[in-house]
C-alpha cells in the first residue's frame, strides 16, 4: 500500500494551493479528485469563471440589440461553445500544474475514510478500489446545490436546472423561473434577461436582498424591473408539472405554481427553472465516521477550529466544506491558514507574522456579479448603527464619475461609512461596474486601518472608477 505525508481529498482552490506547497517540501503528496471533470474544482469547471464568462457574452448580446429570438438563441449558443472552451483549457492548465510535480500523485476516484489515516478510492463506478495511508490527511470537497424536497414534481420534472446544469443548455430558454435571489438567483437572472429570457425571480423571504441597505437593495430592484426581469417576494414554489406530450410530442417547458404575498395560488410557464437555494456540504460518502470526524448539526458542515483542524487529529477541512463563507479566496484563505499552521510546526521556515486563521479573518469582501456588479464589505449602515458607532455616510450615484460616462454604464449607487470619531472606514457598498476590483482597494485601506482620508487624497489615474474615491469621499 502507498504512504503519503499528505492526501488531499478534492480538487479544489486550497487543496490545489496546498499540494505544490508540501511538495515543495519535499513531501509526498496524493491528490485524489472524483470526476476528470472537476480538475481544479468547482471554481473553474462549474462555477466563478464559467458564470462570469457567460456574464461577459451576455452583456455582450444586450449590446447587440438583437430583433429575433433566433439571433439571441444563436449568439448563446457561441457564447456556450466560448465558455466550454475556457473551463476546458482552465482545468488541463490546472492538471498539469500538479501532474508534472514529481511529488503529487492525482488519483481519480471517490475517496472515503476507511480509518482515521486509511482512505480507499473507488474509481471506474466501484469496480477497482485501492486504498492508500497518509500521516495529514485534508477535506476539500466542496458544496453541492441544495435541491428543496417540499416542491410536488421537483425531482420528475426534465425543465429543472441547477447552476451546473443550467450552463450546460443547448438553446436558451424563453422564460426562465429563477427560485432563490441570492448570489446565483441574481446572477443568473441578470445573466439570462441580457441573453434575451423572460426571467421570474422567486425569493421565499418577504425582503429583497435583506443583507443590504434598503437604498442599494431598492437601486438594484429598480434596475432589475427596469431590465424587465419580474420579482415575485414571498413567494412559495408549490409545485412543477412538466407539459404534457401531445401527439407524442413534448411541447416542452414546464407548469410552475406558486403563492405569492396574498397567498394567491398562481401558474405561470417556464421552459426552465434553475434552482438557487443555497449550497450545501459534500460529506457524501466520505465514511466520516470511520475516522471520527464530526460534522454540525443541522446542516453537516464539517466541524472544525479557528485552524481548520476537525475533531480528529491530523485532519485538515478547508473551503466550502467546512462551513466558512462560500468563495474561492476563502478556499484560497483556508489554504494560508493551514500553510502557517504546518510551516510553524514544521520549523522549515521562520514565520515572522501573526498565523492566520478564522479568528483573525477580517472583512471578507463580496461580489455579486450583475450587471452592474455589486460589491461589498464590512458593515452596511444599518449593522453600523446598531453596533452604536456614530456615522457619516459618503453617499453618490455611479453616474457622478467619469468613466462610467465614457463606459456607458451609469446605473448604480455607491455608499461608504465612516466612523466619525477615527475616521476609518467602516464599509463600502459599491453598486456599479468595475465594482469587484474598486473594493480590494477599500478593503485594504480598512485591513491597515487608514483613514479615509488616504482614499480621498491618493493619486488615481484616470479615467478609472477607482478614481471616484476622490469626490465620493469629499465632504
Ligand atoms: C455558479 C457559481 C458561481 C460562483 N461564483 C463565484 C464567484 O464569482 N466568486 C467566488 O469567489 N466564488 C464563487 N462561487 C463559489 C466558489 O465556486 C466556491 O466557493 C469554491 O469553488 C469552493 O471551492 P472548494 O475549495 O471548497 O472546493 P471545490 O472547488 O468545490 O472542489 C471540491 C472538489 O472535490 C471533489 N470531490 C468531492 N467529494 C469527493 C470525494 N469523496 N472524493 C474525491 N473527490 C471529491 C469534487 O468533484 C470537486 O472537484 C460560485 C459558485 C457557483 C456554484
Ligand atoms: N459571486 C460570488 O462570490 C458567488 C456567486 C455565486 C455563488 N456563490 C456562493 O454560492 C453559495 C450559494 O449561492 P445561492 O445563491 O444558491 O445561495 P444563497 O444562500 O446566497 O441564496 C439563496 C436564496 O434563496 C432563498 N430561498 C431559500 N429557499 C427558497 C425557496 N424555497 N424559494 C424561494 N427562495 C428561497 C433564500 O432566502 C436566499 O435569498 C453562496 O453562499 C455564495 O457564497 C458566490
Amino acid at each position: 500500500m502507498e504512504k503519503y505525508d499528505a492526501i488531499i481529498i478534492g480538487f479544489g482552490k486550497g487543496g490545489k494551493t496546498l499540494a505544490p506547497f508540501f511538495a515543495k517540501q519535499g513531501l509526498k503528496v496524493a491528490m485524489i479528485e472524483e470526476s476528470k471533470q472537476m480538475y481544479g474544482g468547482t471554481c473553474i469547471n462549474i462555477g466563478c469563471i464559467p458564470s462570469k464568462s457567460l456574464e461577459y457574452y451576455a452583456k455582450k448580446s444586450k449590446q447587440q440589440k438583437f430583433q429575433t429570438y433566433e439571433e439571441q438563441d444563436r449568439f448563446f449558443q457561441e457564447s456556450i461553445g466560448k465558455k466550454d472552451a475556457l473551463t476546458a483549457k482552465l482545468r488541463t492548465k490546472n492538471y498539469d500544474n500538479l501532474n508534472t510535480q514529481k511529488n503529487i500523485k492525482i488519483y481519480n476516484g471517490h475517496a472515503s475514510f476507511v480509518s482515521k489515516n486509511l482512505i480507499e478510492i473507488d474509481s471506474e463506478n466501484g469496480r477497482v478500489t485501492e486504498r492508500i495511508q497518509g500521516d495529514k490527511i485534508f477535506i476539500n470537497t466542496g458544496a453541492l446545490p441544495l435541491i428543496p424536497s417540499n416542491i410536488c414534481g421537483i425531482k420528475e420534472s426534465k425543465c429543472i436546472y441547477t447552476s451546473k446544469t443550467i450552463m450546460e443548455l443547448k438553446k436558451l430558454p424563453k422564460t426562465l423561473v429563477i427560485i432563490g435571489a441570492g448570489y446565483i438567483g441574481l446572477e443568473f437572472a441578470s445573466i439570462f434577461s441580457d441573453f434575451g429570457s423572460k426571467v421570474t425571480l422567486f425569493e421565499a423571504s418577504n425582503t429583497f436582498l435583506s443583507r443590504e441597505d434598503e437604498d442599494i437593495s431598492k437601486a438594484i430592484y429598480d434596475i432589475f424591473i427596469k431590465k424587465g426581469i419580474n420579482i415575485i417576494m414571498n413567494a412559495k414554489t408549490q409545485s412543477i408539472e412538466d407539459n404534457r406530450t401531445v401527439c407524442g410530442r413534448s411541447t416542452g417547458g414546464a407548469k410552475v405554481t406558486y403563492t405569492n404575498s396574498q397567498k394567491e395560488s398562481i401558474t405561470i410557464q417556464a421552459d426552465a427553472i434553475l434552482v438557487a437555494v443555497g449550497r450545501s456540504p459534500n460529506v457524501c460518502s466520505l465514511g466520516l465516521e470511520n475516522a471520527g470526524v464530526k460534522v454540525t448539526k443541522p446542516k453537516n458542515y464539517i466541524q472544525v477550529n479557528e485552524k481548520l483542524e476537525t475533531t480528529t487529529r491530523n485532519i485538515w477541512a478547508l473551503g466550502d466544506v467546512n462551513g466558512g463563507p462560500q468563495h474561492t479566496y476563502i478556499s484560497l484563505d483556508d489554504y494560508r491558514i493551514i500553510r502557517d499552521q504546518l510551516t510553524l510546526t514544521d520549523g522549515s521556515t521562520a514565520k515572522k507574522q501573526q498565523p492566520i486563521t478564522t479568528a483573525n479573518r477580517r472583512y471578507v469582501p463580496y461580489t455579486v456579479y450583475m450587471d452592474p456588479e455589486l460589491s461589498r464589505v464590512g458593515l452596511t449602515e444599518k449593522e453600523a448603527i446598531s453596533s452604536g458607532y456614530k456615522i457619516k455616510i459618503f453617499k453618490k450615484p455611479t453616474m457622478s464619475v467619469p468613466r462610467a460616462h465614457q463606459l456607458e454604464e451609469l446605473d448604480g449607487l455607491l455608499k461608504v461609512i465612516i466612523d466619525t470619531q477615527t475616521n476609518l472606514i467602516l464599509g463600502a457598498a459599491l453598486y456599479c461596474v468595475y465594482s469587484s476590483e474598486v473594493i480590494n482597494i477599500i478593503r485594504l485601506a480598512m485591513v491597515t486601518n487608514q483613514e479615509y482620508t488616504v482614499l480621498r487624497d491618493s493619486i488615481y489615474t484616470h479615467p478609472t472608477m477607482a478614481e471616484m474615491l476622490n469626490d465620493l469621499l469629499s465632504d
